[in-house]
């Protein structure tokens, strides 16, 4: 019987003697590696923080005391003592336990969104509330190094460090984001990795010189007057202090005693607060701490063993983008490409490795980076700035702005576009087509396979006269899908049905064109003719679609976008601006927030499935039960 076993609440874990609480940490660690190399996950940032969210969960008292974890994604031990231990096998799975904080699981989880440095923001409007109300409660807001590239994270610190509320911002201090942290706040905080034991260097230097005849007393009073100094050189306080947040650290963040020691301290303080913890990703588990490139930031289901994926991933659609930028690098020197700290998942490195001066990772900064990319543009060059469609929510208003105003020929690309799955409602991609119809001179590409991603690539690359974007999902890519022939503004018709006139025309987007295709069987079975087609760029609406709208009697259009605002209400905007009096059905994700599970399950859910499509136009209409979030 492990202590894991008798731990079911945080007052459990503040009841473990330090001895106690040691092995606890021990017993967790084995706890997460067993059961997210079962299920996949986030298993090296978990790992990276079992000693530091104990040692917070025995200083503070939660729920009276908030804790809030930054992105999210490393909560599993907040989850595990705040007893939910028994449902990591459904982790990340349809109706089981959210790989993130979730409200609905537990009163310890305050905020959702997977969507980084936002907690410290977070953190200010809950201290302020409860000052207002009079609740003398310390909010307590784990924060990663990765996160505080994001620029929210400074605006947050701005205004924490205007008052003299109970903030204590942990910063969980592990060098990476995936790939190692980058910028001026990466060096001023590696600087510090260096030496974690700044504390105890400072403690045995001053013990020397002391003991040293003569000299020792004013060398150490020299060190000791110089010690802010050499601190500020070795020690990123300077950073902080200068904000009027006082500093603790930095503290090894896997030494519980020394972690509880700090965290005591800044309790104490009883206002705003940084402790400093260094940590390594993937703690005590040598398959991660060994994975160089991402130190098993997530992983799919692996033997426990040896850290080895058990099963081989097909080709995906960012394996395909990731080797046609690279061509397209070579036959132009003026693409440069930029990542938000995701160089690996968005499949940049390629291009960076072949062109390290023309690949720019900005840290998780997306508004920086989409701004960034426009003044790339304005000097000369045409950028790539390739993120995950669901953080360019980010970074809007800089699209609009600084880069559609200037007509400026950046390039998106938007990785898992649509519903993504297992990491829930914040990730799925569900918002970039309805964002980029409302932009000015926007051209919007959805390839529906590998050779349409080539081509659309380069056709993106070739607009000079204002910005492009590319969607594609999560996961692997389709066959091909060969066209029956490509109309002069270039949308592929798929199907067509030469014996029958009228009918229905689809029009199915990017990854749900086979669903399109798979459709208009279905109707033929039924006696309903029917045309696919792929307008490839989806937005604005080809002319072509309109002028084949009027020979049908209605227009289906499928997207893995949610239902608002998305391609269909772009159709059926043109086809009223047209004149042309035809019924336009959008199927789409409905614009809610759905919780995790597989995709294909979501998409069921949600109707996208060519028997849910066929049914709504010839059959009787299915109304769809979505676990949609309340
Ligand atoms: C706005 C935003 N951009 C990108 C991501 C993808 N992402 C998830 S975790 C992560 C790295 C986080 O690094 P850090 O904050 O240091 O936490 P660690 O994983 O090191 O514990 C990134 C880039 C995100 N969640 N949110
Ligand atoms: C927490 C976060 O935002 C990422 O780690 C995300 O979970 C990665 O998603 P993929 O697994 O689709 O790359
Ligand atoms: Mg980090």
């Amino acid at each position: 019987m492990g202590v894991l076993d008798r731990v079911d609440s945080p007052a459990d874990v503040r009841a473990c003697t330090p001895q106690e609480a040691a092995e606890l940490a021990d017993d967790i660690r084995a706890f997460l590696i067993q059961k997210v190399a079962a299920t996949g996950g986030h298993l090296g940032p978990n790992l990276g923080v079992v000693e530091l969210t104990l040692a917070i969960h025995r200083v503070f008292e939660s729920p009276t005391d908030p804790i809030l974890f930054d992105t999210g994604h490393q909560c599993y031990v907040h989850k595990i003592v705040t007893g939910r231990k028994d449902r990591f096998d459904s982790l990340r799975q349809e109706h089981g336990l959210s790989g993130y904080q979730d409200r609905g699981e537990s009163p310890h989880d305050w905020v959702e969104s997977s969507h980084a440095s936002a907690a410290l923001s977070n953190a200010d409007g809950l201290s302020k509330a409860f000052e207002l109300r009079g609740e003398d409660r310390t909010v307590v807001a784990v924060v990663g190094d990765g996160a505080l590239t994001g620029g929210m994270c400074w605006e947050a610190l701005n205004n924490i460090a205007e008052g003299d509320r109970p903030v204590v911002v942990v910063v969980n201090d592990n060098g990476r984001s995936y790939a190692p942290t980058i910028g001026g706040l990466a060096r001023n905080l590696s600087a510090l990795r260096l030496q974690p034991g700044y504390e105890r260097f400072l403690k045995s230097g001053r013990r020397r010189l002391k003991s040293l005849p003569v000299v020792g007393g004013p060398a150490y009073a020299v060190l000791h007057g110089m010690k802010s100094g050499v601190k500020d050189l070795v020690s990123p306080q300077a950073m902080f202090a200068d904000l009027g947040i006082k500093y603790v650290g930095p503290v090894d963040g896997h030494d519980l005693v020394e972690m509880e020691g700090a965290l005591r301290r800044a309790k104490a303080f009883g206002g705003p607060v940084i402790v400093h913890a260094v940590t390594r990703k993937g703690n005590g588990y040598a398959p991660a701490e060994n994975d160089v490139a991402e130190q098993m930031h997530a992983t799919g289901k692996i033997d426990p063993a040896t850290g080895k994926a058990l099963a081989e991933s097909p080709e995906d659609w960012t394996s395909v983008f990731s080797a046609a930028l690279v061509d397209e690098g070579g036959r132009r020197d003026d693409v440069v490409a930029i990542t938000a700290a995701m160089p690996g998942p968005t499949g940049l490195s390629a291009f960076g490795d072949r062109y390290p001066t023309r690949m720019f990772d900005v840290g998780i900064a997306e508004q920086h980076g989409m701004a960034s990319a426009a003044g790339l543009a304005l000097g000369g060059m045409h950028p790539v700035l390739a993120i995950y469609s669901t953080f360019l929510n980010r970074a809007f208003d800089q699209l609009l702005m600084d880069v559609a105003l200037l007509k400026m020929p950046v390039t998106l690309v938007l990785d898992r576009s649509g519903i993504t799955g297992p990491d829930g409602p914040s990730h799925h991609g569900m918002w970039d087509l309805s964002l980029l119809n409302i932009v000015p001179g926007m051209r919007v590409a959805a390839p529906r396979d590998a050779v349409r991603v080539r081509e659309e690539l380069g056709e993106a690359l070739d607009v000079a006269d204002g910005p492009t974007a590319v969607r594609f999902g999560k996961g692997c890519v389709p066959q091909d899908i060969a066209a029956l022939r490509r109309l002069d503004d270039g949308v592929d018709v798929l199907v067509e049905d030469q014996e029958m006139v009228g009918g229905v025309l689809i029009v199915a987007v990017g990854s749900l064109v086979q669903v399109g295709i798979d459709t208009a069987a279905l109707l033929r079975e039924r006696g309903v003719a029917a045309t696919v087609v792929d307008p490839r760029w989806v937005l604005p609406v080809p002319a072509s679609i309109v002028a084949l709208a009027r020979e049908h009697t209605s227009v289906v259009t499928i997207e893995d976008n949610g239902v608002e605002g998305g391609v269909g209400s772009a159709v059926e905007l043109a086809l009223d601006q047209a004149g042309v009096d035809v019924p336009v059905h959008r199927r789409g994700v409905p614009q809610q927030f759905i919780s995790h599970a597989s995709r294909d399950a979501i998409l069921d859910e949600c109707g996208l499935t060519a028997p849910a499509i066929a049914d709504a136009i010839a059959g009787p209409v299915r109304t769809t039960r979505l676990t949609a979030r309340s």
